[in-house]
């Protein structure tokens, strides 16, 4: 049996959320196509019983500390570094390939690295091939693989090279558990991806999501959430005309909750404004960004 930790890092934008998604077979993370979407550790289980747990985390996008919050992401980032057995770095192959190797070379890795050359439905063969010479001539790179992280037919290949660099040892969570983060977390996480999706540039980064009840009627879940904002006219835009905005908000929010729940889902949102949130360590704190 072999367990451990895997962490998946990449530049904003590589794939991380939809790769683990891929993975793992259910909407953890929350993809979208704009950067900075995934500000926490999110970590989901997979378990072949007396064969392997794999424990993954996808990181926020490392970025330039510019915020307080982005400071907070840079943290998450070196905090899944420590504690990881493996790590995937996930390079989108046409990037930049001298600027992502100076960004894994500055991260001073010492897990054993698998490069996850992604998006290669979108290159060419020789682009691929050259990524991964490129990669394996590298340090840190203990194998370099090109997938496309919408394509799972590829994982079985990623899942061996994984397995093969874990430790031998116990499963640390029973088989049942997918992810130690609690459900409410993905309720707002869930919120918060339709922002993204249905606003323009400001909006979504000015905005965080503080789910304030969860509660299991006999029937139903009754879900209360406040988005936050740091400006009245951004609240007014989130309201939308007669509430046109807020409701579409609430009403996908509300059908992917019924679909990971399984369950009939009240959801009752308000939007809120607070000045200054994202300099705000209190504020921070509260909305999960510890
Ligand atoms: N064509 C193609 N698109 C992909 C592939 N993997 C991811 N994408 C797209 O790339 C965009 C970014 O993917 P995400 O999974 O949100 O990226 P991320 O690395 O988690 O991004 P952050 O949350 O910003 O750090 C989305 O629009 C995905 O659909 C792939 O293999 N092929």
């Amino acid at each position: 049996m072999k367990s451990g930790f895997v962490n998946i890092f990449g530049k904003p934008n590589a794939g991380k959320s939809t790769l683990l998604n891929g993975l793992l077979g259910e909407k953890l993370a929350i993809v979208s196509s704009k950067v900075q979407t995934t500000r926490h550790r999110i970590k989901g289980f997979l378990t072949k019983p007396d064969e392997y747990q794999i424990i993954f985390s996808d990181t926020p996008g490392i970025i330039e500390p510019k915020y307080k919050l982005h400071q907070k992401m840079m943290g998450a980032v070196k905090s899944a570094l420590e504690d990881a057995d493996v790590g995937i770095l996930l390079v989108d192959v046409k990037d930049n390939l001298e600027e992502c190797n100076e960004l894994f070379t500055s991260l001073r890795l010492k897990v054993p690295c698998i490069v996850l050359l992604n998006k290669i439905d979108l290159a060419e063969k020789e682009q691929v091939d050259n990524a991964k010479a490129f990669f394996d001539a590298q340090p840190y790179c203990k194998t370099t693989l090109g997938v496309s992280a919408l394509n799972q037919k590829i994982f079985s290949t990623l899942l061996k090279a994984i397995v093969d660099l874990l430790p031998e040892g116990l499963p640390f969570y029973s088989e049942e558990e997918l992810t130690d983060l609690p459900v409410k977390f993905f309720m707002g996480e869930l919120i918060r991806e339709k922002i993204y999706q249905l606003f323009g540039d400001e909006i979504p980064y000015h905005s965080a999501v503080l789910v304030n009840a969860f509660k299991e009627k006999n029937t139903l879940v009754k879900i209360q959430a406040d988005i936050i904002v740091q400006r009245e006219t951004q609240k007014v835009i989130l309201i939308g005309e007669g509430g046109k905005m807020i409701k579409k908000i609430g009403t996908l929010a509300r059908q992917d909750m019924e679909k990971f729940l399984e369950q009939k889902v009240f959801l009752e949102l308000f939007v809120k404004v607070r000045a200054k949130w994202r300099d705000n360590d209190a504020q921070l704190k509260e909305y999960g960004y510890n």
